[in-house]
């Protein structure tokens, strides 16, 4: 039996290079208010063609003055002691209003301009007073430019230090820095970060074209089973909506038990995905349409010392010049979840800029277990109030079990039984 770094390994020699090359692929370009650009990946390094913030601005609503005005005018008031001066109240002459979005305007030296938060500062002025530290605490007077001139004035209680409350140009970027670099992934901070810079077009990696063929005479589509005997789909929404949550673009296909007819539809797949997986018919039983399909085509199926997920298939669709890689999983649903979760999640992760694994801890198990001696097992759990491990039944079809699963517990190859009590590795689902 083939050890699952083994084959962890052979599906990494498929995997690694088609998703090198796609990542040099030309980047695909996503608006930046698409709401599919979230997850996406930076194909290049992106620059700040401008400063952020691009222009000096306020970060109250409050009055734009010049420092030094309030530092002569307080010590006019107290020539004789600066430790008075610095606390002594001021009053100027209310200058021109500014609100955000205006054109910057020039301040008038010797004036308080009414400024709101995020407005150009009136240039000249370079510190803000909230109008709540103002008297009175409001605006009395706005005077936009073309407006007729302000007349009243505004008292201060003391002097601010110099520059408080102004946002300075490029105090969050200058222009020319790093706004991300190839490869990380868009989480909405980032977005934002582009946005804010005024990127509108993102280039982003493409993502990989996955082709899922689920197989089987005995899987219906959701309310189309005829027959008893028939089971409906789970697999094919099960791997779509868990390829698709690690960036994959799945396309999906179903098919019987007739090996030409799996061809067929592998061979017009083909050209245009960069993944093929399917589902059931490997085992040992009489109907293995994909065993039957692919083994001609060197696809090779091999038994792992894995349960669930003992039987896997791996190699490539070489026909017509293209040489897809092809993984195919066991039909049980949990087994080719798990199929899915062991062997290509890790690599597509790493593709989508995020960590590989699963978190891992370590934990105490609840209760006892058993596992066979010669395989890794996977078995699904929760954690109890004290943090301990509830695993499941172990069988393979138990989808409402992997369904409230937020956990799985691995048993290593050599132990066939676990006391309650023992240490046991798990990792966390729903990252
Ligand atoms: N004699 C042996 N029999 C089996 C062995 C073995 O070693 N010797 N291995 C068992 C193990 S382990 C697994 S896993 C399965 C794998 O079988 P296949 O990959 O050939 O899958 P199928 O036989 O097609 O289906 C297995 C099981 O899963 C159900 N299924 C299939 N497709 C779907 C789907 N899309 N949605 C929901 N359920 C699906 C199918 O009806 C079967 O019940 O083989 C064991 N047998
Ligand atoms: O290996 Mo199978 O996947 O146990 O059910």
């Amino acid at each position: 039996m083939r050890t699952v770094t083994a084959h962890t390994a052979l599906v990494r020699g498929l995997l690694d290079p088609m998703l090198a090359e796609l990542a040099q692929a030309t980047p695909e370009h996503v608006g930046i208010g698409h709401p599919e650009l979230a997850g996406r990946v930076i194909a290049i390094d992106l620059t700040a063609a401008t400063p952020l913030p691009p222009f000096e601005n306020s970060q109250m609503d409050g009055y734009a003055v010049r420092h030094r005005d309030l530092l002569e005018a307080a010590e006019a008031a107290e020539p004789a002691d600066p430790a008075a001066a610095r606390s002594a109240s001021i009053t100027l002459p209310i200058g021109r209003t500014v609100a955000a979005g205006d054109a910057p305007i020039p301040h008038a030296p010797g004036t308080a301009s009414p400024v709101m938060t995020g407005a150009a500062m009136p240039v000249g002025a370079d510190t803000v007073i909230p109008v709540e530290r103002a008297n009175p605490a409001h605006f009395t007077e706005l005077s936009r430019a073309g407006d007729p001139e302000p007349s009243g004035t505004v008292t201060f209680a003391s002097t601010p230090p110099r520059g408080e409350f102004v946002r300075a140009r490029g105090s969050d970027l200058p222009a020319g820095a790093t706004l991300l670099t190839a490869g990380t992934r868009l989480t909405p901070a980032r977005i934002g970060l582009l946005a804010g810079a005024g990127v509108a077009e993102v280039p982003v990696r493409v993502r990989p074209r996955v082709l899922l063929v689920a197989t089987g005479d005995e899987v219906a589509d959701p309310g189309a089973i005829r027959t008893a005997g028939q089971i409906h789909d789970a697999n094919t929404p099960l791997l779509a909506a868990l390829l698709t949550g690690l960036g994959a673009e799945v396309r999906t296909r179903r098919t019987g038990d007739t090996a030409a007819e799996l061809q067929h539809i592998l061979t017009a797949a083909a050209e245009s995905v960069d993944l093929i997986v399917t589902s059931g018919g490997i085992s040992a039983g009489a109907y293995e349409v994909v065993r039957d399909a692919l083994t001609e085509y060197g696809v090779e199926f091999a038994g792992l010392a894995l349960q669930p997920g003992g039987p896997q298939g791996l190699g490539r669709w070489a026909v017509n010049g293209s040489a897809v890689p092809v993984l195919c999983f066991p039909g049980n649903p949990v087994s080719s979840a798990l199929s899915a979760e062991l062997f290509v999640a890790p690599a597509l992760r790493g593709y989508a800029g995020r960590p590989e694994a699963l978190p891992v801890e370590q934990r105490t198990l609840a209760h006892e277990l058993h596992s066979p001696l010669h395989k890794h097992q996977v078995r699904r759990g929760r954690l109890d109030a004290d943090g301990r491990v509830h695993v499941t039944a172990p069988g393979s079809h138990l989808l409402a079990d992997l369904a409230a699963a937020e956990l799985l517990a691995h048993v290593p190859v050599g132990v066939e039984h676990l006391p309650a009590g023992s240490p046991i590795e798990i990792w966390r689902l729903h990252d």
